[in-house]
């Protein structure tokens, strides 16, 4: 059984903090779903990590569908939640049209949508038809071109919007909020008034829980080292020392060797040769 609404609900009541991580692949999907991640987000920044684009602007419904389809074939325990990609909610009736490819042809249980008040009858209008709705407020990405990249909030009246925001998505059914690039007092705040769990991404300690970009996470992305990240591995140096070493043993000659093939009889082998080197060809 994957991770549900109701086992995130009881983890904010208990106070135990969870970590969720993007993942975009099977492979990926699978490793953290055996370290026991309970929530995997297939997050739009692949169009960044995974297709190369600079933004998540980029990023179609059929990318989405896509990458999730393997994550949830890849994971088993954890709940598969599905970034609906920019303009896919413009209106109420796209985004149930994007929900419905996310849900039914990717699999994934549950989608999120970046926005406060402003989107919260769309939230509204999916969760009443039984798709679980993740928030996510702050810094919304997909909104780069109007906000700039920066920490979202800060004063009084942003703070009070934000507030206002992560209210109106729990009361429209939200299951959860992300809140990111938000100061960290102000994370703390709305995650003590909040009825349902915040997750937090450069956004403090404060969160339920916290989310992370796979590439970040394991330091697979050297084109930016955001602040809120921690990597705890450096396997993209690991791979391309490998990869370095490989590359080096195929020139040498000391790749492959007997043991990375299989073989024939010789006596099978001069008989099918002695026929073809004997052909006029
Ligand atoms: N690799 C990756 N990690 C992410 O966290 C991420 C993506 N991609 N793509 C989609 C969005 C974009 N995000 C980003 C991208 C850049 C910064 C950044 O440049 N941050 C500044 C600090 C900004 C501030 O504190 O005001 C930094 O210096 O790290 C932050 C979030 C978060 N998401
Ligand atoms: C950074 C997280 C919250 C996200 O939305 C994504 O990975 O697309
Ligand atoms: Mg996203």
């Amino acid at each position: 059984m994957r991770t549900t609404i109701l086992d995130i609900q009881k983890m904010k009541q208990r106070g135990e903090r969870f970590a969720m991580v993007t993942a975009y692949d099977y492979t990926a999907a699978r490793l953290a779903d055996r370290a026991g991640i309970p929530l995997l987000l297939v997050g739009d920044s692949l169009g960044m990590v995974m297709l190369g684009h600079s933004t998540t602007v980029p990023v179609t419904i059929n990318d989405m569908v896509h990458h999730a389809a393997c994550v949830v074939r890849g994971s088993a325990k954890a709940m598969v939640v599905g970034d609906l990609p920019f303009l896919s909610y413009a209106n109420a009736d796209r985004a149930v049209d994007a929900a419905a490819r996310l849900m039914q042809e990717a699999g994934v249980q549950a989608v999120k949508l970046e926005g406060g008040a402003a989107v919260a009858p769309i939230v509204r209008r999916l969760v009443d038809l039984g798709i679980p709705v993740m928030g996510h407020l702050g810094f919304t990405p997909q909104s780069v071109h109007q906000i700039g990249l920066r920490v979202q909030g800060r004063s009084v009246a942003a703070a009070r919007q934000l507030m206002a925001d992560a209210a109106a998505l729990a009361d429209a059914g939200a299951f959860a909020v992300v809140l990111e690039l938000v100061p960290m007092s102000l994370a703390q705040a709305v995650t003590a008034r909040l009825a349902v769990p915040t997750i937090g991404i450069g956004a403090g300690a404060g969160c339920d829980g916290q989310v992370q970009v796979w590439h970040d996470l394991l330091g697979l992305y050297d084109e930016m080292q955001p602040r809120h990240a921690k990597r705890y591995a450096e396997l993209g140096k690991s791979i391309e020392a490998a990869l370095r070493a490989y590359a080096t043993e195929v020139r040498d000659g000391g790749f492959p060797t007997a043991a990375n093939g299989s073989d024939m009889k010789a006596e099978d082998l001069a008989a099918a040769l002695a026929a073809t080197d004997g052909a006029t060809t």
